[in-house]
């Protein structure tokens, strides 16, 4: 992909510093036992909800951002008390190979795995199975098709898979085995509207970093523009005045404009270009995997680059007349990962946001909302399930047990629930955990108490005459 020094730093391990700073100063509090709401009947019991490891988890990784990819995840489980084995993309093979031999070297070795599964000792060549002891917690298995295959043959507690939705069915039909839940982050087409009235400069000025950033291989990027056909060529220009600024004239020797990952994608996206009408860019060198950055207008919805996520940096422009038809647009398509609409109009915004669906939204830019850290980062329908990031990352990694504590006591108010059952006891159930009371109602409940406190008096009663 050919990033820079200072892109691989912002792209790959700013964010993966910021999550490790927000985890270690939030993690007491997301940790700690959340009380719950009490009602008339559980008003004296303690009533919480305990957070507990699921178990091992196992992150398999795409390529295009493939540190991040597989740290944020790790970050994310390690924090809610999981053993977890990371599978790094192999199509970023350097990448794989680093996390594979610095994994170990920073990570804590732990005693024991606290669900462990002898058949993993087998797999990851731990020795005995039987003797878990002293194993690390944290493993990275590297590999391609096969060892993947073969991984997800194993028993998992919780399976994230960043990837295509091609595989992320493979991976939950593989899950499904052994009912292990999944987050599947995958991927799609995520539309850009922009509206008449906007500052065109700016709002091309920031589509055509979330574009051409790492060369169009980000699964957020905008996939395609929907605006009316009074400003396709404003965009155009100013798209074009944009990369000129960012890339200079010769974008091809630029340290931040990236390559695509290898010859299958660089054909994959070259063949997109087929009978379009070119704007600006459509140069390509397969020797390097290079496509210059590329924009089409006027293009058909019916053609093959509005048919799957071009995942490359080239930028079709659908024209539409109107915002409601950017709307149905939209939501005739599956439901994207990201969505972006670009207006003055809050209103607008709000109306774009009520009547279409997404993982996740930004007005008036793009990409940005993946960098918020109490953001959810997931897709909806076809673009993933579940969520990660921050907090939710540890919701995602724990399971969430309803813990109830009573004590022995005030047998009166289990009376409630017990048989014989009659419908005096249902209206006063009723009163109490839906506060309906009526006068009678009230009157049983203090005519029930009464009887408790003098049935327990009685009792304490002849106890004391028995000790006298
Ligand atoms: N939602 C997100 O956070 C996110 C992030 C990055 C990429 N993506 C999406 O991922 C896609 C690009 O990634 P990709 O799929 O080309 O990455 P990829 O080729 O790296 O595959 C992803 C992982 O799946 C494994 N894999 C591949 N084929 C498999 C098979 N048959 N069985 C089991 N495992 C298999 C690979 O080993 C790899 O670890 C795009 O659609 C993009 O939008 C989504
Ligand atoms: C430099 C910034 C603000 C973002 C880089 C791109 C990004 C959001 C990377 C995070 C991983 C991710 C969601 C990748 C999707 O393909």
């Amino acid at each position: 992909m050919g990033f820079s020094g200072p892109n691989a730093y912002s792209h790959e391990i700013l964010g993966v510093l910021g999550e490790l700073a927000l985890t270690m100063e939030k993690l007491p509090s997301w940790a700690a036992p959340q009380p719950v709401k009490k009602n008339l009947l559980t008003l004296r019991d303690e009533a919480y909800i305990g957070y507990e490891p699921l178990g091992v988890v196992l992150v398999i990784g795409a390529w295009n951002y493939p540190f991040v990819l597989v740290m944020q995840p790790l970050i994310g489980a390690i924090a809610a008390g999981n053993a977890v084995v990371v599978k790094p993309s192999e199509v970023s093979e350097n990448t794989a190979r680093l996390v594979a031999e610095l994994l170990p070297q920073y990570l804590d070795k732990v005693s024991v795995a606290p669900c462990w599964t002898p058949g993993f000792s087998v797999l990851l060549g731990w020795g005995d199975p039987d003797t878990p002891a002293l194993q690390d917690l944290y493993a990275v298995i590297t590999g391609g098709v096969p060892e993947t295959t073969e991984l997800l043959t194993q028993r998992f507690d919780h399976i994230l898979y960043t990837g295509n939705t091609a595989v992320g069915r493979i991976v939950m039909a593989a899950a499904a085995k052994h009912l292990t839940p999944v987050t599947l982050e995958l991927g799609g087409k995520s539309p850009c509207y922009i509206d008449k009235d906007c500052d065109l400069a700016v709002a091309c000025r920031r589509i055509t970093w979330g574009k051409y950033m790492n060369c169009g291989q980000t699964c957020i990027a905008p996939d395609y523009i929907l605006c009316d056909p009074s400003i396709q060529s404003k965009v155009v220009e100013n798209i074009k005045a944009t990369l000129k600024e960012f890339y200079g004239e010769d974008v091809k020797s630029s340290p931040d404009y990236g390559r695509i990952i290898n010859q299958r994608h660089f054909k994959r996206v070259k063949s997109l270009l087929e009978g379009q009408k070119i704007a600006h860019g459509g140069e390509t060198d397969e020797a390097s995997c290079f496509i210059a950055p590329t924009i089409l207008t006027d293009v058909s919805p019916e053609s093959k680059v509005m048919e799957e996520e071009i995942f490359g940096p080239v930028l079709p422009i659908v024209t539409v007349r109107s915002v409601e038809e950017a709307i149905e647009f939209i939501n005739l398509r599956e439901k994207p990962l990201a969505l972006y609409v670009f207006s003055n109009k809050k209103q607008l915004i709000r109306r774009v946001i009520a009547e279409t669906s997404s993982g996740g939204m930004t007005a008036n830019d793009v990409i940005m909302h993946s960098v918020v850290p109490d953001l959810p980062f997931g897709g909806v329908g076809h673009s993933g399930m579940g969520a990660y990031h921050g907090r939710f990352s540890f919701e995602t990694f724990s399971h969430r047990r309803a813990c109830l504590i009573k004590d022995l006591r005030w047998e009166v108010l289990s009376k409630l629930r017990y048989p014989p059952g009659s419908m005096e006891m249902v209206h006063l159930a009723k009163c109490l955990l839906l506060k309906q009371c009526n006068k009678s109602t009230v009157a049983q409940f203090i005519s029930a108490l009464l009887a408790g406190l003098k049935a327990v008096v009685a009792k304490v009663s002849f106890g004391s005459l028995l000790t006298l």
